[in-house]
């Protein structure tokens, strides 16, 4: 197995709060979002069936963690690879209006209801596109982003020809077991979310440099 070079940090507790604070200030906008998604849900598969609305709540704290790393900070373009229901990216464009995102999902009807919602709430700084990841065409350099979509193998061989310089996914603690066969090393920086509550046990954020 290649040794990758793993920095490990443990998200501190006052970052909870900040996310929460975040919230609170796009409040509507979040609220519109999750009512949308649950209707949406009803007629297209976008997040699991009869899914609490709290559960949802929890997915978009969860979403928003990232907004407090300097890699998101100082960047302004993300493409957001799976992204279903909108999950990461569209609670990150609602609290972040200045950054734009690129929503990517393989399943055409999502990106349909994923355009709808971002009608019906007023979402400027965002495009989707539909189709595979790997056919994405995109010039310019960008953050990919994704949230319990791809291994990370595979994600990393899929988007080889996209300019994105870091790589930040929603894992499990665990996920060096997905790189087992990776053949170069990687800079990998892993966020320990577990300070949070019972939700965030054994889950973290990782940041990839492109290798
Ligand atoms: C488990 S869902 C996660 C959705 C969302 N990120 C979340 O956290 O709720 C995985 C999503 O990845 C999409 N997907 C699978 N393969 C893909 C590919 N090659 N390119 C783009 N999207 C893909 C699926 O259609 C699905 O919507």
């Amino acid at each position: 197995m290649e040794q990758h070079n793993i920095i490990r940090k443990t998200v501190p507790r006052e970052t909870f709060a900040q996310v929460d604070g975040l919230i609170d200030n796009f409040q509507d906008k979040h609220n519109l979002y999750l009512d949308k998604l649950l209707w949406w849900n009803k007629r297209v598969n976008l997040v699991s069936r009869d899914v609490p609305r709290e559960t949802i709540w929890e997915h978009i704290r969860h979403s928003l963690i990232l907004s407090e790393l300097e890699d998101f900070q100082k960047n302004k373009l993300f493409i957001d690879a799976g992204t279903g229901g909108g999950l990461p990216g569209i609670p990150l464009a609602i609290a972040h209006p200045n950054k734009h995102f690129v929503l990517n999902d393989l399943v055409t009807k999502k990106c349909l209801a994923m355009k709808q919602i971002a009608q019906q709430i007023d979402l400027e700084n965002i495009g989707i596109i539909d189709g595979s990841i790997e056919d994405l065409h995109h010039e310019e350099e960008c953050i990919l982003i994704s949230k319990h979509a791809f291994k990370i193998e595979g994600l990393i061989k899929m988007t080889g020809h996209l300019p994105w310089k870091k790589m930040v996914l929603y894992k499990g603690l665990e996920f060096e077991n997905e790189l087992q066969r990776f053949s170069e090393a990687l800079n990998i920086t892993c966020f320990d979310l577990s300070n949070g509550s019972d939700f965030y046990n054994g889950k973290a954020i990782i940041i990839i440099d492109k290798p």
